[in-house]
């Protein structure tokens, strides 16, 4: 299992060393975090930065590796959105002569960049940004300008305090006319002491939600007082600006300004199944440790895990993990997919991985997130600690909701793509994952044929009930968007069923892709068959949660209904002698897990015990303050005795 999870042995066994790497070094200790106040935070960041990039230099680490080792350090840093979005946006816009001059120095992170697209009064909406760039022919060069406060940078990662250099997304002006929104690459800081260049005001927005957490990120706001820059430091792929001061668009569509953000919010989706595995494992180990209630003639309580309530809580939650893995894999395929062809000129696939990425960042950070509250609450009180690892997870991973796009925003873009489809059907064949709306006339048709519970039990059955719901619910939208004279006012007032439609349509996507993995060769004994059990519970789990969407579209009846729900409770009971092993094959070191409730070998109590007194308040048994504020009041002599 830990081989289907990694995805290959190589995987495996290169994830595995780097993980190692990490963990048995003294550098990247991170259980202090939360008791650091946020320049020391920084600092701390800053040096395991260092480090990390020391080591992949030393011991020549690939760039494979090197990402594994950034996973592991987990501490978000400037480098993520050095690597992340910096360079690739460079890779994805830029020009050949562009690629080939700034792509070797920030490899060499002989600078160090940052994406500074989101301002104070936009972020969603990027059309509305403020920030300008506006073409001097005289001096063939682009002034930078921000002329508001609402116009000013602000979020991020990297800018605050580490970046030299940005890419800044702003409107072009050339001959006085608008252009849309482009990207400049503009250097923010001396390279020799790093301080703000002429005409730039930056620093830091201040800390965010947790202790420790995301506030070792250096969240940034910055402002422009009319910045020259040469005109060559604009990403010329998509469009172009001449010496003489003539802009000029290729063939190659706008919205591939826009790639690195399809970019990120594919490894966005991969990196859900992580943080979701992470707190799933530490919930379930603790779950096994943990009894309460049940003792028979003083024997042992029953183990947490045992109960019904909570295996079905923590196995959906389990089999959602499994879930976003393969969905990962394969939206990581579409995307190298739709990259090559864009590379050969081929756009036809763009808008569908646009879709794709935006529905599925949504439908999994948002299930990542709340999972990740559900397991804190599943470990009781000791979830609580700081120490269970899991306020901090939460802490790091909920702006994922929000970053790279708010997740209801992204959803909207998702029910455009199927609304337009829906309007085509009548002259184009829907291909890729909007396929099935070519059968939408059978799905509108059929209704759903189980009889009994064990009838669930089939890849067919399954997905054509989310087949036919989400086909459904797209009808519907566009049956009622008819109704409307003016579209968009259609689309903004249907704006929640819109957003249910499309839902339905990313939850389709995410049970096809587990049950197509599950058609693939996978070796190990009893592993396909446990994948299997996972696959029918994330399925069974949605179906029963949105029992709602299936009966009111009217492809189940209640009574099938129930039968999900019955055949959801067998599965469980099929987990449970597993469950240990399934979290095990996700194969985190303690050190990444970060968590005593999770550990490895269950010594949960002795560790939990142990650690509350390294806590600073424990330093002294009378705590500062005391005498100063407490013991007046124990002291005082009161009037009244009442009092
Ligand atoms: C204890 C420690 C634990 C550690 C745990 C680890 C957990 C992980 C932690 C990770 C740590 C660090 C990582 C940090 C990473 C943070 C990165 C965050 C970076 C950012 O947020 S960058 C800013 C991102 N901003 C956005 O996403 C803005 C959202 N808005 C938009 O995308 C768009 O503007 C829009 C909403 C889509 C615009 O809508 P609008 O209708 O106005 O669109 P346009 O008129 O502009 O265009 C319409 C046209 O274009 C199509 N289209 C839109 N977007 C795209 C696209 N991306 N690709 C292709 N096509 C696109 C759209 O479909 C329309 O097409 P049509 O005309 O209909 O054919
Ligand atoms: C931790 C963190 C890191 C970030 N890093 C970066 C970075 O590195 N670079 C960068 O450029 N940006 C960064 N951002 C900014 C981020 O991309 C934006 O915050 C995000 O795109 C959301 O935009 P917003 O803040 O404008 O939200 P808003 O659009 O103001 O959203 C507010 C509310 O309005 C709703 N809403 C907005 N528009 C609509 C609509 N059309 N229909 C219905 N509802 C709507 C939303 O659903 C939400 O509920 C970061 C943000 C965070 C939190």
């Amino acid at each position: 299992m830990k081989v289907a999870w990694a995805g290959s042995r190589e995987t495996l066994e290169l994830s595995d060393r780097m993980a190692k790497l990490v963990a048995n070094d003294p550098v990247f200790e991170k259980f202090t975090r939360p008791m650091l106040g946020r320049k020391e935070l920084f600092k701390n960041t800053l040096r395991k930065a260092a480090h990390g990039w020391k080591l992949i230099v030393d011991l020549r680490l690939t760039e494979e590796e090197a990402k594994w080792l950034r996973l592991y350090i987990d501490e978000p840093a400037y480098t993520d959105l050095h690597w992340g979005m910096f360079i690739p946006a460079i890779e994805g816009q830029g020009t050949e002569e562009q690629k080939k001059k700034w792509l070797p120095l920030a490899q060499k992170m002989k600078i160090i960049g940052c994406y500074a697209q989101t301002e104070l009064g936009h972020g969603s909406n990027v059309q509305g940004l403020e920030t300008t760039a506006t073409f001097d022919p005289q001096a063939d060069e682009f002034v930078i300008h921000s002329p508001t406060l609402t116009s000013s940078k602000w979020w991020p990662g990297g800018l605050g305090k580490a970046s030299t250099h940005a890419l800044v997304y702003a409107r072009l002006i050339v001959g006085g006319e608008f252009h849309g929104v482009h990207g400049f690459i503009v250097q923010l800081r001396s390279l020799e002491d790093h301080s703000p260049l002429p005409g730039i005001t930056v620093g830091d927005i201040g800390l965010k939600f947790g202790n420790g957490a995301y506030n070792t990120m250096d969240n940034g706001v910055l402002r422009f007082d009319h910045v020259r820059i040469p005109r060559n430091q604009m990403l010329m792929r998509v469009s172009q600006v001449t010496k003489e001061g003539k802009y000029m668009q290729s063939d190659v569509p706008r919205q591939l300004i826009y790639g690195t953000m399809v970019y990120v919010r594919q490894t966005i989706v991969v990196d859900a199944s992580k943080a979701l595995s992470r707190a799933v494992c530490i919930a379930t180990r603790y779950s096994a440790v943990r009894r309460q209630f049940g003792s028979r003639n003083g024997g042992p309580e029953t183990q947490v895990i045992d109960y019904k309530t909570q295996q079905s809580r923590l196995f959906p939650l389990l089999a959602s993990a499994y879930a976003f893995r393969f969905v990962g894999e394969w939206l990581k395929w579409l995307y190298m997919d739709v990259k090559q062809r864009l590379e050969a000129n081929d756009f036809s696939t763009l808008p569908e991985a646009h879709a794709c990425t935006a529905g599925l960042k949504s439908l999994t950070t948002t299930a990542t997130a709340d999972g990740i509250e559900e397991c804190r609450k599943l470990c009781g009180g000791h979830g609580y600690l700081v120490s269970s690892g899991l306020p901090e997870l939460f802490a790091v991973y909920i702006p994922a909701c929000t970053y790279e796009g708010d997740n209801v925003v992204l959803l909207l873009q998702v029910a455009r793509f199927i609304v337009k489809t829906v309007s085509e059907l009548g002259y184009k064949q829907p291909v890729g994952t909007t396929a099935y709306m070519g059968r939408v006339a059978t799905l509108m048709q059929n209704n759903c044929a189980v009889r009994t519970a064990e009838d669930w039990l089939n890849p067919g059955a399954i997905v054509e009930a989310f087949e036919a719901r989400a086909a459904r619910m797209a009808v519907a939208c566009g049956r009622q968007l008819a109704k409307f004279e003016n579209p968009e006012e259609g689309f903004a007032e249907l704006a929640s069923d819109l957003v249910e439609a499309s839902v339905a349509h990313c939850q389709l996507i995410v049970v096809s892709k587990f049950i197509e993995k599950l058609q693939q060769d996978i070796p190990g004994k009893g592993v396909k068959q446990s994948l299997e059990i996972l696959c029918y519970v994330y399925a069974l789990f949605l179906l029963h949660k949105h029992q709602g969407d299936f009966l009111a579209v009217g492809y189940l009846t209640p009574k099938q209904a129930l039968l999900a729900n019955d055949q959801l409770r067998t599965l469980y009971s099929k987990v449970r002698p597993n469950a240990i092993a399934l979290v095990d094959s996700f194969n985190y070191t303690d050190h990444y897990l970060g968590s005593i409730l999770g550990r490895y070998d269950g010594n949960v109590y002795p560790k939990l015990y142990e650690a509350a007194w390294e806590d600073p308040l424990n330093d002294s048994d009378v705590a500062d303050g005391f005498h100063q504020y407490v013991q007046p009041i124990l002291k005082q002599k009161l009037h009244s005795a009442k009092l």
